[in-house]
């Protein structure tokens, strides 16, 4: 789901996000170099190996950035302030509450970094992680407001109020120092955010106490157009494992290629805790591992790319997939329909000392010299499988583009399977929870092409729970429960008659 709009060529991808003015309160519904300001991967792009500017995200972190100072959110102005100025004294609270409110106008926290401008790189970072707490607890904090709250707040001010209730009542932070930054920032508002301020002083006591109704809230639930196809397909005790998965947030993943930190996974990624600060870790600079969520990185695993063979990764950018490919020694061309985004592919190649050949191109309009070995296709999507590590896409997404996602991603199949020589192999994968992009996409593809044919995965090779009737991969948030789970993607290899 992350995806241009840079991109002059119309489509699906660069459908506007749907622009949600508030989370409802009474329904529980719902560094840069090194890496990446993670944005959502799939529909607007991955962020999963690279600083990412994917086409959609700089066109919406431009309109971010083109929000005045103090526009996007409560709590002080930054008229007159230069970058380096001190901040305030609750600076990356008042930058959390920026984050959230780029939120509610439809922006992803990777587009609406732009706000944080004035930020340390400190402040940078816990305006980040406090919003994105705010995002992933929003069902336990509007289970406490709902009964202390008379009428309906303004959205900054309930912004206000979920990201105090959140760092006491989630994050264990000291009520009194949580309460009074929140009257502060009040007070600090403009005169409408100043008069709340007695309001959010009593209610912010008061929920102080209610600790065991945060504790008994449900999980943010999935939207109703994704929770009712995940419920059809896997019913309603795992849709509750996916919300309570989302909700915890995700590690952090690296593809190790060379000595790497952390924790060796069963499929040969490394896992360090969630929080992490990654330009601290050893090797980046060197290219020893990039970042890469532990199931982004299965799609060439499936792939088995051997040394010498002619592959193609139709949507590449920013090319954490084209690194395994060529890394295993085939001859790789990496085609994107961004130029800035395949910018970054090239970047991230040069910094692991790994080539591939480069294409901005509509994969669409892309043929080789001559028939290939294989075919990654890692194709747009609406990146629901990402919501662990995206928290507000939810809130700024529906369910609108799936059939124009489907659409073109069944168009990609085709053009990935003419490419193919006889008995060559296609990887299809999305970073998507929804069965229409994922299973039903591989029935309609085998429906239109007699001869064509599932390779199933090896089982010694691959956990069984993942492996479907259909012979793909389906992981989910919920899987590996007990090493913090992975993203939730299809994969599936299909072999060319
Ligand atoms: C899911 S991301 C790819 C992530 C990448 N495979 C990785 O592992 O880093 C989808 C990418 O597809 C590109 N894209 C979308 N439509 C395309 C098309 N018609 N032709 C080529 N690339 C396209 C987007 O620009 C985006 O970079």
């Amino acid at each position: 789901m992350d995806k241009r709009d840079d991109q002059p060529k119309p489509g699906p991808e660069a459908r506007p996000l749907r622009r949600q003015r508030a989370v409802p309160a009474e329904t529980p519904q719902g560094a840069p170099p090194p890496p990446p300001a993670a944005a959502p991967p799939g529909y607007l792009g991955q962020e999963e190996s690279a600083r990412e500017s994917s086409g959609k995200d700089a066109g919406k972190r431009r309109r971010t950035d083109r929000r005045r100072p103090g526009e996007a959110g409560q709590g002080p102005s930054r008229k007159g302030k230069r970058p380096g100025q001190a901040a305030t004294p609750h600076a990356a609270r008042s930058g959390a509450l920026r984050l959230l409110a780029a939120v509610r106008e439809g922006a992803t926290l990777a587009e609406a970094e732009g706000t944080l401008g004035e930020l340390s790189p400190p402040e940078r970072a816990r305006a980040r992680r406090l919003a994105a707490a705010t995002l992933r607890h929003r069902s336990r904090a509007e289970a406490v407001l709902a009964p202390l709250l008379v009428r309906r707040p303004r959205p900054e001010t309930l912004d206000l109020l979920q990201l105090a209730v959140t760092e006491m009542l989630g994050q264990g932070e000291a009520p009194h120092g949580a309460v009074n930054a929140a009257v502060a920032l009040a007070r600090a508002g403009g005169p409408k955010a100043k008069a709340a301020a007695g309001m959010v002083n009593a209610v912010l006591r008061r929920a102080a106490e209610a600790q065991a109704v945060w504790d008994a809230a449900p999980s943010p639930r999935l939207p109703g157009w994704l929770r009712s196809p995940v419920v059809a397909r896997w019913g309603e005790v795992t849709a509750l494992a996916i919300e309570a998965a989302h909700e915890r947030g995700a590690p952090l993943d690296l593809t190790p290629h060379g000595a790497t930190p952390g924790e060796a996974l069963p499929t040969g990624s490394h896992r360090l805790p969630a929080g992490t600060q990654v330009t601290a870790l050893p090797g980046y600079a060197e290219g020893q591992w990039w970042v890469q969520d532990a199931a982004a990185a299965l799609p060439v695993r499936l792939l088995a790319p051997q040394a010498g063979e002619l592959v193609a990764d139709l949507c590449a950018a920013p090319g954490g997939k084209t690194m395994q490919l060529a890394a295993a020694g085939a001859r790789v061309t990496a085609i994107d329909l961004s130029p800035q985004r395949l910018a970054l592919v090239a970047e991230n190649l040069a910094r692991v000392g790994l080539s591939a050949g480069m294409v901005a191109a509509d994969a669409l309009d892309w043929r080789p010299e001559a028939p290939l070995d294989a075919v990654l296709l890692d194709a747009p999507c609406s990146a629901t499988g990402t919501i662990r590590r995206h928290p507000e896409l939810p809130l700024i997404r529906d369910g609108a583009m799936i059939p124009d996602l489907v659409r073109l991603q069944a168009r990609l199949i085709d053009h990935a399977l003419s490419l193919l020589r006889p008995g060559g192999r296609l990887v299809y994968a999305v970073c998507s929870l929804h069965p229409a992009e994922g299973e039903a996409q591989l029935d309609a593809a085998l429906a239109r092409h007699p001869g064509l044919r599932v390779e199933r995965p090896d089982p010694a090779q691959w956990d069984a729970d993942w492996i479907t009737g259909a012979g793909a991969i389906r992981t989910r948030p919920d899987h590996w429960p007990d090493l913090g789970g992975l993203d939730g993607f299809f994969i599936v290899r299909l072999i060319r008659p």
